[in-house]
C-alpha cells in the first residue's frame, strides 16, 4: 500500500512508524510527531507502516500494514492464528521481551498511578514453560453462516469468533477433547446459543485439568437442559478420554457477558478434579477460581512465603481467599488463620480442602471481605499480624481499605492481576499508615500483556 504523500492525522491515512513500546492493553506503541499511536501485533523495535483508525487530537489506533525493518525481538508465533484471536497479544514478542515489558507495566503503575516515587519492584517471575501452561479454557460456541460449530476466543474488543482445533498457550492434553467434542455436539444437533436473537442453549465449552494429576473437567455452558442424549454422549466421552474425570452442566439462563450460572449438575463422572498445589491436594469444581497457571501461582506462593518468613505464631487474614489457595500452605506456617469469601461453593471447596489436608488451624467464612474485614479483632480476640488481599482486577472496595486501614494489621500483602487497581488501592494504604517496601511480579500469563504482583506492606509507626 502506497505511503500517503503528506499524511495529515486522519483516518485512513498511512504513516511509518517506529514501534518503541508495548503499552498495557498489549499493543505496540509509537510516536509520530507529537502523538501517540498504538498498534497492535508489532513489537518494540519494529520500524511498520501503519493505517490510522481511530484518530484522535493527541493519539490514535493503528494497524499494521506491512512491517518494514523487524525487530530483533520479533518471534515467530507458536499459535497460526495469533494475529485474530483476542486471547494473546504477544505472540511475536521474544520471551526476555515480554518480562521487560511487563516489569515497567508494574513500575509504570506504581509511578504513575500510586505516586510511589522509588519502589522496589524486583525482576518479574519468569515462567519455565511459556507455552502450555493453561490449565482452563473455557470457549464461547457459536455457528458460521453455513452452520458449521465454532469454539475459540474472540477478536480483540469483538464479539467475532476465532475459530480453534488447538491453542499453544493451553495444556496440550485439552486440544483433542476441543477438536472433537466440537464435533460431537455439532453430530448431537444441540441447539447453539445466538447472542443476536437470544435463542438456542449452549453458550461455552468448557475445559480445565489438573496440571499434575491429568484430571480434566468438561463442562458445557447452556441455557437449559434441552440436551437430548446427553447422559449417552457424556459417558462415550468418559470412555473416549482415559483422563477425562467428569462431565458437568452449567446453568446460565441470564442475559449477561457472565460465563458462569449459579447452577452446576454433574451428568456423568465426578463433580470435581483433583490437583496438588504447593504439596497439598485441592479439589476444583469447574467454575471456581484456580490461577490458569499452576506453576507460576506456586512460585510466586513461595516468594511471598519467603518474604514473609512466618515463625508459627501469627494470625492471618486471607481475604479474597477463594478455595483456600493461599490460604492452606499460609496456616501451615501460622497460629490461626481465617479466609473470607463471597462465593459460597468455594467456601465450601475450601473447607473440604482443609479438611483432606487436615490443616486444622483455620476457617472459612462466607460474605463479603467489606463487611466480615471490621469484625476480625473480634473474631480473633486481637488485631490480625497479616492481612492477604487478593481481590478480582477490580481490585478492593473503598470501604474495604478503610476497614483494613482501621484494622491496622502489622503487616499485609497484595496480591492483584492488575498493575492499574493496585497501585490506586497502594496509593491510599500507604498515604499515612503503611509503607510498601517490595513488589515481586510473576508471570502467569506468558504471551499476553497480563502481569500478577505482590505488593509487600509494614504498617508505619510503633505497636
Ligand atoms: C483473584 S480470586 C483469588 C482467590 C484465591 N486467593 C486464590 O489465589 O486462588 C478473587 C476471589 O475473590 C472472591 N470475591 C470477589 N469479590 C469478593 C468480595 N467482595 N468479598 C469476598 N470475596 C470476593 C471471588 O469469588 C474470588 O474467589
Amino acid at each position: 500500500m502506497p505511503l500517503t504523500s503528506a499524511p495529515a492525522w486522519r483516518q485512513g491515512d498511512i504513516i511509518e512508524l517506529a514501534i518503541t513500546d508495548l503499552g498495557s492493553g498489549g499493543e505496540g506503541v509509537g510516536r509520530w510527531e507529537d502523538r501517540v499511536v498504538f498498534v497492535p501485533n508489532t513489537v518494540p523495535g519494529d520500524r511498520v507502516r501503519v493505517q490510522l483508525m481511530r484518530v484522535k487530537p493527541t493519539y490514535s489506533f493503528g494497524k499494521s500494514v506491512g512491517i518494514i525493518t523487524a525487530s530483533p525481538d520479533r518471534v515467530r508465533p507458536a499459535c497460526i492464528v495469533a494475529d485474530k484471536c483476542g486471547g494473546c497479544q504477544w505472540q511475536a514478542v521474544a520471551y526476555p521481551a515480554q518480562l521487560s515489558a511487563k516489569h515497567q507495566q508494574v513500575v509504570d503503575a506504581l509511578t504513575r498511578i500510586g505516586g510511589f516515587e522509588q519502589v522496589a519492584v524486583d525482576p518479574v517471575l519468569a515462567a519455565a514453560e511459556p507455552l502450555g501452561y493453561r490449565n482452563k479454557a473455557t470457549y464461547p460456541l457459536a455457528l458460521t453462516q453455513a452452520g458449521t460449530l465454532k469454539a475459540g476466543y474472540y477478536r480483540k474488543g469483538s464479539h467475532r469468533l476465532v475459530n480453534l482445533n488447538q491453542c499453544p498457550v493451553q495444556d496440550s492434553r485439552l486440544d483433542p477433547l476441543l477438536a472433537e467434542v466440537k464435533q460431537d455436539i455439532q453430530a448431537q444437533g444441540w441447539k447453539i446459543y445466538d447472542e443476536a436473537t437470544r435463542r438456542g442453549h449452549l453458550r461455552y465449552l468448557s475445559l480445565r485439568i489438573g496440571r499434575r494429576t491429568g484430571q480434566i473437567l468438561l463442562t458445557l455452558v447452556s441455557r437449559s437442559l434441552k440436551l437430548d442424549n446427553i447422559e449417552v454422549q457424556a459417558q462415550a466421552w468418559l470412555d473416549r478420554y482415559p483422563n477425562l474425570v467428569g462431565v458437568l452442566i452449567n446453568l446460565n439462563w441470564k442475559q449477561t457477558n457472565r460465563i458462569w450460572g449459579p447452577e452446576t449438575q454433574c451428568v456423568a463422572g465426578q463433580a470435581d478434579l483433583e490437583e496438588e498445589f504447593a504439596g497439598l491436594r485441592f479439589q476444583i469444581q469447574p467454575a471456581t477460581f484456580f490461577q490458569v497457571n499452576t506453576a507460576q501461582a506456586e512460585q510466586l506462593l513461595q516468594a511471598i512465603q519467603a518474604e514473609l518468613a512466618l515463625s508459627g505464631q501469627e494470625t492471618i487474614v486471607d481475604a479474597y481467599c477463594g478455595i483456600g489457595t493461599l490460604t492452606l500452605p499460609l496456616a501451615q506456617q501460622a497460629r490461626r488463620c481465617i479466609g473470607l469469601e463471597s462465593h459460597a461453593e468455594s467456601v465450601a471447596q475450601a473447607e473440604q480442602n482443609a479438611a483432606i489436608n487436615q490443616i486444622e488451624n483455620v476457617e472459612f467464612l462466607t460474605g463479603d471481605v467489606a463487611e466480615w474485614l471490621p469484625k476480625m479483632s473480634d473474631k480473633l480476640g486481637k488485631i490480625p499480624d497479616l492481612v492477604v488481599l487478593d481481590p478480582p482486577r477490580k481490585g478492593c472496595d473503598p470501604v474495604v481499605l478503610d476497614a483494613l486501614l482501621a484494622l491496622r494489621p502489622k503487616r499485609i500483602v497484595y496480591v492483584s492481576c492488575n498493575p492499574a487497581t493496585l497501585a490506586r488501592d497502594l496509593k491510599q494504604l500507604c498515604q499515612d499508615s503503611y509503607r510498601l517496601t517490595r513488589v515481586q511480579p510473576a508471570d502467569l500469563f506468558p504471551q499476553t500483556a497480563h502481569i500478577e504482583s505482590a505488593a509487600f506492606l509494614v504498617a508505619q509507626g510503633s505497636y
